[in-house]
């Protein structure tokens, strides 16, 4: 794929604007800049139109799949399962329903199948609704294919690049974090994840001026300390505490309130409650493992049920709303000389889609404190290993934004 770049002034991409939700463009929230482009040719205000999302879903919401044909693969309602209701397309009255029903007719799939001649004499209803009414349901629940290049523009519509204010754990993550996806940053304590997702936050917040929500469940997060990052960054004072003003930070200290707050967040992004908090890009939940071990000790199923409703809320999360998920686990070891690995299991190494390792190494890395390794652990765009140095004190601050020649999606 060709290269891409990310504008000046401004994150991206769509998320509660996205107009294929048929959503309102939030106040203040530039649409245009930041997505990624190809060759610079697919340009800011190309989304102008109903455009289509990360998750097939958006078609409901914005009553197109009556007219539009085309739908997510992603996504595919399971049609069999979706019980026929008056408003589910034009045409489906609640009189048509009840008739339809007495004959056996209860299912999109049951519809769609049924010999309409037949069901237009026993139904006593009009063959010619019946058929209209049955186009606009295949166009709605049908699965429809598509090829490479559908789904490249569908990414790049969807999905926004948010530099992280690190160029080196930029250049790791192919330019930045991006949205629809979960991002981990694992390492054994002091690692410096904390200090990574506060230097996230003080980059989004301030160089993009985006809103993010910081989900704590250790305690770590430190108020003075992204303020002294912030205070890097610009010597405005006005800015710095706008900045702060949109870290939301929510102490969230085992796995209910974290799937509450999940939840509560999900909720107000669908109902477009955005005065509160603003246009919200990232997610930040730090550190998920400190939620999860509790629970693997004792009955081990019902942890594992409750994981993988945290794994799946969260990436559902990124991908209907466009957010950038980024959450922090503790590594461990088979042996003392064994290489370590991610904490969680198997179960677990599925929900991230790119995973980044920090340690602090002896040799050339260990010139400071304050200098770290970060490897590529798994990723869906680099190959993995790729390792950078990685400062977690100031030094590793760049304005976001800068142009970013990536090697495509
Ligand atoms: N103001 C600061 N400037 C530079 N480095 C700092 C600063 N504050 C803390 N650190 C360093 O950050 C490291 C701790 O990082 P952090 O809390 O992010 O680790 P962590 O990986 O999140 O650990 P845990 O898993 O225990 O939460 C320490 O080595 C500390 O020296």
């Amino acid at each position: 794929m060709g290269k891409r770049e990310l504008e000046r002034d401004g994150a991206a991409g769509t998320g509660m604007g996205q107009p294929g939700r048929g959503w309102e463009t939030p106040a203040g929230w530039d649409s245009r800049a930041g997505e990624p482009q190809r060759d610079g040719t697919a340009g800011p205000g190309k989304r102008s139109g109903p455009g289509p999302s990360a998750g097939g879903r958006k078609q409901e919401g914005s009553g197109q799949g009556c007219g539009e044909p085309r739908r997510s693969l992603l996504f595919p309602f399971p049609a069999e399962m979706v019980v026929l209701r008056a408003g589910l397309c034009p045409g489906l009255t609640e009189d048509m329903i009840q008739l339809l029903r007495a004959n056996g007719i209860r299912t999109v799939v049951d519809f769609v199948s049924s010999d309409l001649e037949d069901v237009a004499q026993k139904c006593s209803l009009s063959y010619k609704a019946l058929v209209a009414v049955r186009r606009v349901l295949l166009a709605q629940f049908s699965a429809f294919p598509a090829n490479g290049a559908d789904l490249y523009e569908e990414l790049k519509s969807s999905t926004a690049i948010l530099p992280t204010g690190s160029p080196s754990l930029d250049q790791l993550l192919d330019s930045g974090l991006y949205t629809g996806e979960v991002t981990e940053l694992m390492g054994a304590p002091g690692a410096g994840k904390t200090q990574v997702c506060l230097g996230i936050a003080a980059s989004v917040s301030l160089g993009l001026k985006q809103h993010i929500l910081f989900l704590d469940t250790t305690g770590g997060f430190t108020a003075a300390r992204l303020y002294q990052m912030l205070q890097a960054q610009t010597e405005d004072e006005e800015e710095q505490l706008e900045a702060l003003q949109r870290v939301q930070v929510e102490r969230v200290f085992n796995i209910y309130e974290v799937l509450r707050a999940l939840q509560e967040l999900r909720d107000r992004l669908s109902q477009q409650v955005v005065s509160s908090m603003g246009p919200l890009k990232v997610v930040v939940l730090d550190s998920v493992s400190a939620v999860i071990y509790p629970l693997l000790g004792g009955r081990q199923s019902e942890g594992l049920a409750l994981m993988m409703q945290l794994s799946r809320e969260l990436k559902t999360l990124a991908r209907e709303f466009s957010l950038a998920v980024v959450v922090t686990n503790q590594v461990t070891r088979d042996s003392s000389s064994g290489p370590l690995r991610p904490a969680l299991g198997r179960s677990w190494s599925f929900v991230p889609s790119t995973r980044v390792l920090l340690e602090s190494k002896e040799g050339p890395w260990e010139r400071s404190s304050t200098q770290r390794a970060a490897s590529l652990a798994k990723s869906p765009r680099q190959p993995t290993g790729i390792q950078v140095e990685l400062d977690i004190g100031n030094g590793d601050v760049l304005e976001p934004s800068l142009v970013t020649p990536t090697q495509g999606l």
